[in-house]
């Protein structure tokens, strides 16, 4: 493949955006205005103007450009726009400010507040119709992905495939974990700020222009997906890569009318104060997104599951197969990058969802006109299913920030993060049955295999963790004490999620020494970026939620109460437990102290990461391994921690 790089894009003109040519994987640009081919009423508003975003000329925006620079990453080429200084932190900041303000805040499960005179979907199609984008996202060439557990992986697994096929990608999953930008991925890489600025004030401002007592403000998803479509269109890509957010019929994604191939990941309990109590109710929801005569694929579902995702499918007359999980010899050697079992569940569906995507558009005889080897898998696709990344799933962080620069590697112990956002019962036996696979293969060799990474991690963290592993295998043998970091919202069950993963870790031998539940940073009712300052201040925390989780554990573990007296949380909750609590056995546990035996409640997640670094600096003969699971929120914070404190 051939990759040229060009800087002739002229400073302040027309911006020309570069894609592949599909067909010959050579790189082309399009000399059509970018602009020019999306309504002038894109450039009409007043925000991204008073910001200095946008340069008004007779009706078409020019963005302030410098000359992109064209990064190539391996087989694909990544391009960077680098603006000129228009776009401040601060900017970035009000973007999220904005965003907030769009959170419906009202129990979930209970009917949106939204007010107006249109349903969801109808509203959709308005706002796409302000934005003028209505004709162009039925030109998209869409895969619309719905299920309850797999989807984010499903369609990253896709997105990567298809992205070392050549062709130019756009990817759309939620939720985040640091920042809002990590939904929308362009040709594999996060949209930078700039370019999310720019459609971000462009559509705000329409919408706001726009919106009356019967039209109001789009809440957050239906807005962050409306930015989807805009930016895809915009960014011109060969085929998007849709996640639906919840359930499916009436999802704000379900305004693809006509996706190119549809897939329905694992199905599951999960969201049922909105979907209903039953799997049939689930699965009618997600099969929501078939469309008339669209061929659909699926994975094997319990048989309610199926029996409805076919009915709903023979009524279309959309053709529907089951993908089976990905058999590992077809890998030839290689891992999939997103660890797990449950990976192959994802990386079936996703290989079907490809080549029927690839087909239907045309390009698959195009591409593999030479391999015609029909039982193997093409290069490229092992390429991505080999290199697709997702943080926060399956996520394995050595931290060694602890140790100080003087102190030999082996004067403190290990510290090492296992971050899985499970929240749902099956979710939550997937990540256990990770869990107990990991520090059992640590366990059975000094030197755990690469596979136990995932590809939510970058090079730069690939290599430090080999470095580690390399540094591992010389020390002298540690051990180990599994520790679990714990929160999840309050419309889940604790109980069911408790058990559950203290069961299926048992059943392989992998005991929890200690539980630490804590409160998440993240808020659910702000927007937060990467850069967002880390609210160090506890004081005033309602902490009865983790103390009640914390209840529900020492049932599980003990079959008895906690010993706490109610009065005595909210003091207990402010300091941190002694440093020996980590190591303590339970039977050395003494009534009266401010902590159980077997959990402890930590009044912060920035103070937990320190306690736990402190811990372990002290003690150079163990491995603490930490499972941080049950929020993609509180994973998200944990990951941002670890980078920056
Ligand atoms: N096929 C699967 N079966 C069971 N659990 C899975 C499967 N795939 C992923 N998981 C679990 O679900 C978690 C989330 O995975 P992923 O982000 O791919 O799913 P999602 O459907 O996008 O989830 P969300 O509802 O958070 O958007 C993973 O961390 C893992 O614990
Ligand atoms: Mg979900
Ligand atoms: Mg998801």
């Amino acid at each position: 493949m051939m990759h040229v790089l060009t800087n002739s894009v002229p400073k302040w003109g027309i911006p020309r955006s570069p894609h592949f040519d599909t067909i010959d994987h050579s790189f082309s640009i399009c000399t059509r205005c970018s602009f020019s081919c999306l309504p002038t009423s894109l450039a009409t508003h007043d925000i991204a103007r008073n910001k200095g975003l946008l340069h008004i000329k007779e009706g078409c925006a020019f963005t302030i450009m410098s000359f992109p620079v064209i990064e190539k990453t391996e087989s694909n080429v990544v391009i960077k726009e680098y603006a000129e200084d228009f776009t401040s932190s601060s900017s970035y900041e009000s973007a999220m400010e904005a965003l907030s303000s769009l959170i419906t805040i009202r129990k979930r499960g209970e009917k949106t507040q939204i007010g107006g005179r249109y349903k969801k979907l109808e509203r959709m199609l308005m706002y796409l119709k302000i934005l003028g984008l209505e004709d162009h996202i039925a030109e998209l060439k869409v895969i619309h992905v719905a299920g309850t557990k797999g989807k984010g992986s499903t369609c990253t697994f896709c997105e990567a495939i298809l992205r070392e096929c050549g062709l130019r990608t756009g990817l759309f999953t939620s939720p985040h974990l640091i920042d809002v930008r990590e939904r929308f991925r362009i040709n594999g890489l996060e949209i930078s700020e700039d370019k999310f600025l720019h459609h971000f004030w462009e559509c705000w401002s329409l919408l706001k222009e726009n919106v009356s007592d019967d039209l109001p403000m789009a809440p957050l998803f239906q807005f962050l997906t409306i930015l989807a479509f805009k930016i895809f269109v915009y960014e011109q890509v060969d085929v998007a890569v849709i996640e639906v957010g919840l359930g499916g019929t009436k999802d704000s994604t379900n305004v693809i009318k006509e996706p190119v191939v549809c897939g329905v990941t694992s199905l599951g309990f999960d969201h049922m104060e909105t979907l209903g109590n039953t799997l049939r109710m689930i699965a009618s929801h997600k099969a929501g997104i078939f469309k008339s005569q669209i061929p659909a694929f699926t994975v094997p579902q319990l048989s309610e599951a199926m029996d409805i995702l076919q009915e709903r499918a023979l009524q279309l007359a959309a053709p529907l197969e089951v993908a089976a999980p990905l058999p590992i010899e077809k890998l030839r050697g290689l891992k999939l990058s997103l660890s797990g079992d449950h990976q192959f569940i994802n990386a079936g569906l996703a290989v079907s969802l490809c080549k029927c995507w690839l087909q239907r558009t045309g390009n698959w005889e195009k591409i593999f006109h030479k391999d015609g080897k029909e039982a193997e898998l093409p290069e490229a696709f092992l390429r991505g299913l080999s290199t697709a990344q997702l943080s926060g799933r399956a996520q394995i962080v050595y931290d060694n920030s602890y140790a100080s620069s003087e102190a030999s590697e082996n004067s403190s112990g290990d510290l090492v993060f296992y971050l899985d956002g499970a929240h749902s019962p099956e979710s939550m036996e997937a990540c256990a049955k990770w869990f107990s696979s990991v520090v059992k293969g640590n366990r059975n060799s000094s030197q755990s295999s690469l596979s136990s990474m995932n590809g939510g991690e970058n090079m730069e963290e690939v290599l430090r963790n080999m470095r580690h592993e390399k540094e591992k295998s010389k020390q002298p043998y540690k051990i180990s004490k599994q520790i679990l970091l714990f929160n999840c919202m309050e419309v889940r069950d604790p109980q069911v999620l408790l058990r559950r993963l203290v069961n299926i870790c048992a059943s392989s031998g992998t005991h929890f020494s200690k539980a630490l539940f804590v409160p998440s940073i993240s808020m659910y009712n702000k927007v937060t970026s990467g850069s967002s300052i880390v609210p160090l201040d506890i004081s005033g925390k309602d902490l009865s939620w983790q103390f009640s989780l914390q209840r529900h554990w020492e049932r599980i573990i003990c079959g008895a109460d906690s010993v706490h007296d109610k009065n005595s949380e909210m003091d207990s909750a402010r300091t941190l437990p002694p440093r020996t609590f980590l190591y303590e056995a339970a039977s050395h546990y003494c009534p009266g102290k401010d902590y159980s035996a077997y959990s402890a409640i930590m009044p912060s997640l920035p103070l937990t990461i320190k306690w736990l670094r402190d811990c372990v600096k002290e003690n150079p003969s163990v491995r603490v391994q930490v499972l941080v699971t049950g929020s993609l929120h509180l994973v998200g914070d944990v990951l941002k921690l670890l980078k920056r404190i």
